[in-house]
């Protein structure tokens, strides 16, 4: 009988079989003797993202280009970045607006835009997050070390 991970299909115009890679999606007429492989994809190499930081007091460097010194508890600052996060979902403001008025990273002056990076460069929940967002998709708070964050994918 058939292999693994593969089709016996019906050619309508020719009344023949043939075989269809589930994984591939190629065919081919004579019947597999091999299962046909998995195919592994991997996501991108590299992400673009903006996002908007709001630090608190056990933010790993409680200052900011807004601020000296930053006293905010974690969840007034997770309020803040919802309250942020919602005037985008609505379309109030724009989030490079808001990044570039609110963020306390200093990627707040190019509108909260961290360039291009690949895996390895950002603190690992602020790079799954980045890496499993479509692009112009919006994440939800995002924790690091550094406090809490909104992210936009932009490329
Ligand atoms: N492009 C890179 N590779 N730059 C090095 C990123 C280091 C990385 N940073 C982070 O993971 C967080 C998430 C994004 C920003 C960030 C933290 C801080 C703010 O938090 P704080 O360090 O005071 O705790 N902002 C930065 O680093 C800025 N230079 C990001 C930036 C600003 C302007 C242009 C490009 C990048 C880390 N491994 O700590």
């Amino acid at each position: 009988n058939l292999p693994a991970g593969w089709e016996k299909r019906l050619s309508r115009s020719t009344g023949q079989h043939y075989y269809l890679n589930i994984y591939t999606k190629e065919s081919q007429w004579d019947a597999p003797d091999k299962p046909a492989e998995p195919v592994q994809t991997t996501g991108p190499e590299q992400v673009q993202c903006s996002h908007l930081l709001v630090k608190h007091k056990e933010s790993r460097r409680p200052s900011s280009w807004r601020e000296e010194n930053i006293t905010r508890s974690k969840e007034d600052a997770l309020d803040l970045v919802k309250s942020y996060r919602e005037q985008i979902a609505q379309g109030k403001a724009s989030f490079a607006e808001l990044a570039s008025k609110y963020s306390d990273c200093s990627s707040a002056k190019r509108g909260g835009d961290l360039g291009p990076f690949g895996r390895g460069a950002m603190q690992k929940p602020f790079e799954d997050a980045s890496f499993s967002l479509k692009v112009g998709e919006l994440s939800d708070p995002v924790f690091t070390d550094s406090g809490v964050h909104i992210i936009l994918r932009t490329v």
